[in-house]
C-alpha cells in the first residue's frame, strides 16, 4: 500500500498558516488530491476548522482542540491519523499551533503502528515578517519558547517569509540574512497572504482518482527548479523520496538479536547532532528483557516494557544520511554479536 505523504505547516501564532492551509485546500482539486488535514488548535474554540469546511465542505478533519499537539497523548494524535488514513486521502496536511515543535508530530507519527501508512513529506514554516525578528527580545524570559521558534525555522525544508506587504525591502533582507543563519538549506520564499506556487509541493503527488493529471511542468517556474535542486542529492535513496530534511528510519531487528544498552548508546552517539531522537523497542542482554529506548536531547532512558511484537528502532535526524546508517547499522550488528 502507498503511504499517504503527510504535509507539517508550522509556525508561530497568526503567521499565516491557515491561509497557506485554505490556500493548499482550495488548489488540491486542480491536481485531482483529496487532503485531509489534522488541525491542532490551543483553544477549544474550533475557528478554524469551520473556515476549513466553508472551503472545502467534504473534507476528512480530524481535530486536537485545547492543547498544543506536544502535550496532546500520543495516542490521541496516531488514532486521529488513523482515522484520516482510512479514508484514504492523497495528503495529510496538519496544521499545528504556533508553539509546536514540529519535531514532536513527527516523534508521534514515527510510531510502529503509523510508518507503515503515512510518511513525512516536507516541513513547512511560516514565518510573521512584521515580528519574526522581535520574537528574541519579546520572549526573552521564555527560554523553551525561544527555542521552538527557532526549531520550527531550523526543520523547515520550506521557509515562507510571509507578510511581506508589512515590511520594507531593507527589513526584508535584514531578516533573510537572520534566518539564513538558522536553516541554509531550506528553500527560503517571500510571500504576502502565504501564496506560492504549489506545483513543486502537489506536482509530484499520486492522486488515487482515476482523471490523468496534468503532466508537471520541471521548468514551470524558478521555486520548482530550486525545490529540485534540494532534492536531487536524496534521490539515491530508496527511503528518502521526500522533500523533508527530517529523515526518518526504521531498522526491524530479529527476534533472535541479542543486543547491550551501552553498545547501543555508543552507537546512537555514533551519528552526533544530526540524530534528533531515537526510540524503539529492543531485547537487551541474554535473557532477552525488552525495554523501551528513549533517546532525546542526547539523553538515552531505558524503560522495561511489557511489548511482545517484532523488536524496532526508529532514528530520527536532520539531514540523515539513511542508507549509510542502515548498512552501517547491519555491519555494526554483525561485529556486535560476534563480540
Ligand atoms: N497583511 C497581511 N496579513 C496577512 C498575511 N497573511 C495572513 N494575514 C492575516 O494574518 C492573520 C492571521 O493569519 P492566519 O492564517 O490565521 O495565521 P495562523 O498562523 O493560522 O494563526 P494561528 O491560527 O493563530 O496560529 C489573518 O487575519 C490573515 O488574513 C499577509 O501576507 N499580509
Amino acid at each position: 500500500m502507498n503511504k499517504v505523504p503527510v504535509i507539517i505547516l508550522s509556525g508561530f501564532l497568526g503567521s499565516g498558516k491557515t491561509t497557506l492551509l485554505l490556500r493548499m485546500l482550495r488548489e488540491a482539486a486542480a491536481y485531482h488530491l483529496l487532503p485531509a488535514v489534522l488541525m491542532n488548535e490551543l483553544g477549544k474554540q474550533d475557528v478554524d476548522g469551520h473556515l476549513l469546511l466553508d472551503v472545502s465542505p467534504h473534507l476528512p478533519l480530524a481535530k486536537l482542540l485545547d492543547g498544543c499537539i506536544c502535550c496532546t497523548k500520543k495516542s490521541d494524535i496516531q488514532d486521529s491519523l488513523k482515522q484520516l488514513v482510512a479514508r484514504m486521502p492523497d495528503v495529510i496536511l496538519i496544521e499545528l499551533t504556533g508553539v509546536a515543535n514540529p519535531e514532536e508530530i513527527v516523534d508521534a507519527i514515527t510510531e510502529p503502528a503509523l510508518l507503515p501508512h503515512i510518511k513525512l513529506h516536507t516541513v513547512i514554516t511560516v514565518l510573521d515578517a512584521e515580528h519574526v525578528l522581535d520574537y528574541n527580545s519579546i520572549f526573552a524570559s521564555d527560554r523553551e519558547l525561544v527555542h521552538t521558534l527557532r526549531r520550527q525555522i531550523e526543520v523547515a525544508d520550506l521557509l515562507l517569509l510571509n507578510k511581506i506587504d508589512l515590511i520594507s525591502d531593507k527589513q526584508l533582507k535584514s531578516i533573510e540574512k537572520t534566518v539564513r543563519k538558522f536553516n541554509s538549506q531550506a528553500l527560503l520564499l517571500p510571500t504576502t497572504f502565504s501564496q506560492l506556487d504549489l506545483e513543486p509541493l502537489f506536482g509530484n503527488l499520486p492522486s488515487r482518482q482515476s482523471q490523468p493529471r496534468a503532466t508537471p511542468n520541471l521548468s514551470k517556474s524558478i521555486n520548482m527548479r530550486v525545490v529540485k535542486a534540494a532534492q536531487e542529492p536524496r534521490t539515491a535513496s530508496k527511503h528518502t523520496a521526500s522533500f523533508s530534511r527530517i529523515q526518518t528510519l526504521a531498522i526491524s531487528i530479529g527476534h533472535d538479536v541479542v543486543l547491550n544498552q551501552s553498545l547501543v548508546e555508543h552507537y546512537l552517539g555514533k551519528w552526533g547532532k544530526s540524530l534528533l531522537r531515537a526510540k524503539g523497542y529492543l531485547r537487551i542482554g541474554t535473557k532477552r528483557e525488552t525495554f523501551l529506548l528513549q533517546f532525546a536531547g542526547k539523553r538515552t532512558t531505558w524503560q522495561p516494557a511489557a511489548y511482545q511484537e517484532a523488536p524496532y528502532l526508529v532514528l530520527i535526524g536532520l539531514d540523515l544520511d539513511v542508507q549509510l546508517i542502515e548498512d552501517d547499522w547491519k555491519k555494526w550488528l554483525n561485529d556486535s554479536q560476534t563480540r
